[in-house]
């Protein structure tokens, strides 16, 4: 791994967790050593791998995630519950019924022609066309996945957990009434409005390549919650809000924080403006507890070509979250090159459980699809970095200034 992991831009995370670079790279290590190793659930069962597995765009990502996870022989250092479906007012605690109804209407024909048969105008007002294809079963599956995030967030509230993980969500686009960028409910915020049940202050990051922000609009007028969004903020770039600007409103004013970015910015410069602006928002916003949505579509590699971050970058800042000792939710997102969402979650579970990984990818029935390297890194592109000196200290200073 190339990435040297002391590199923090002047910026280090000081509490138990010591993010240190090892043959791996990185990896939060302890420097209690007695302490005993965090407890960790892992969401996961064969029925949401499946169902996940079929949703349009990222078909079989779910199967290689979670081979990978297993191959590496982390399902012993975590503890594996399987979800539940997520209740009819637990969904509508967020999303109103007028929606749910028309997507569960929609998720319940049989095949694309009687879809396109029922594909009202009502439908696209919901946002159910375009960049949300109709999909057979997907109200049976957005809530199956969204009842994995409340399983996820319910193991740190009962204290069974310390980390909770479910790669299966991170739909971070949903909006209350409508369906937006291929998401149909958004699990985070039902894991966050869980969270809340127990947590007076909750602290959501998201990572995605996109402004998250669907969870940003479900609690821009609430101090209870502050949500804090690093994403690619270019003119037409899907959704278009996450402007520097863009800082809540009411009793919620000050607890939106984003951090608009160009293409082509490195783990470097991407963990330097990260810590810099989560040591001010600890310091202004003392969480109780942290969700965390890890969309790897920022990763250099990834499809959307915009980015030009490693796995190892986004562990770095996952590293810098985990050593705050809070309870901490992680959940996936975009991703779309599957090989390296594969490797960056799976070394995320890894850094969660605090064990370290062979570079060489095991043997397993998916190995080729790691070809031609068939090991754990991922690269970093030549892109150019559109992200001047000046505009990264114009966003930091801005950001921690506000
Ligand atoms: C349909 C998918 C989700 C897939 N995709 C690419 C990836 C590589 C080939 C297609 C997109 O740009 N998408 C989108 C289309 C319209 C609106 C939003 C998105 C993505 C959202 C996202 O990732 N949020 O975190
Ligand atoms: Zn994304």
């Amino acid at each position: 791994m190339t990435q040297d992991s002391t590199d923090t831009g002047n910026c280090v995370s000081a509490t138990p967790f010591e993010c240190s670079s090892d043959d791996n790279g990185l990896s939060c290590q302890d420097n209690k050593r007695a302490k005993t190793s965090l407890r960790v659930t892992y969401v996961h069962s064969e029925e949401l791998k499946c169902k996940t597995n079929e949703l349009i765009r990222i078909e079989k990502r779910a199967e290689l995630v979670h081979s990978l996870i297993r191959v590496y022989g982390l399902l012993q250092y975590v503890e594996l519950l399987e979800p539940r479906h997520a209740e009819e007012s637990e969904i509508l605690g967020f999303h109103c019924s007028d929606y749910i109804n028309c997507l569960r209407g929609i998720g319940s024909c049989s095949d694309s022609e009687e879809i396109s048969d029922k594909l009202s105008s009502e439908a696209e007002g919901y946002g159910l066309s375009y960049d949300c294809p109709q999909q057979t079963g997907v109200f049976e599956t957005a809530s199956l996945i969204s009842g994995a995030t409340i399983t996820a967030a319910e193991s740190l509230l009962n204290g069974s957990a310390d980390i909770a993980i479910n790669w299966y969500g991170g739909w971070h686009h949903a909006k209350r009434d409508s369906a937006s960028g291929f998401c149909y409910i958004n699990d985070i915020v039902l894991g966050i409005l869980k969270l809340r049940e127990k947590y007076d202050r909750v602290l959501y990051v998201d990572l995605d390549l996109h402004h998250g922000d669907g969870v940003e609009e479900a609690f821009e007028m609430t101090s209870k919650v502050m949500t804090v969004s690093f994403h690619k903020f270019s003119t037409g770039f899907f959704p278009g809000s996450g402007s520097l600007e863009s800082v809540g409103t009411g009793r919620g004013k000050f607890y939106t924080v984003n951090v608009p970015l160009k293409d082509g910015i490195k783990d470097a410069e991407f963990y330097g403006v990260f810590c810099r602006v989560m040591k001010t928002v600890q310091e202004k916003f003392p969480g109780q507890a942290v969700v965390v949505q890890c969309g790897a579509d920022s990763l250099s590699d990834d499809p959307m070509a915009s980015f030009n971050l490693t796995h190892v970058g986004l562990a770095k800042c996952v590293c810098f979250l985990l050593s705050w000792n809070l309870p901490t939710l992680l959940l996936g997102g975009g991703g779309y090159n599957f090989p390296n969402t594969a490797k960056c979650w799976t070394f995320l579970t890894a850094l969660a459980a605090r064990r370290k990984l062979p570079m060489d990818i095991p043997e397993h029935e998916h190995l080729l699809e790691y070809g031609p390297g068939y090991d754990l890194s991922t690269s970093v592109g030549n892109r150019k970095d559109c992200n001047s000196h000046e505009y990264l200290s114009h966003v930091v200073t801005t950001v921690c200034s506000t």
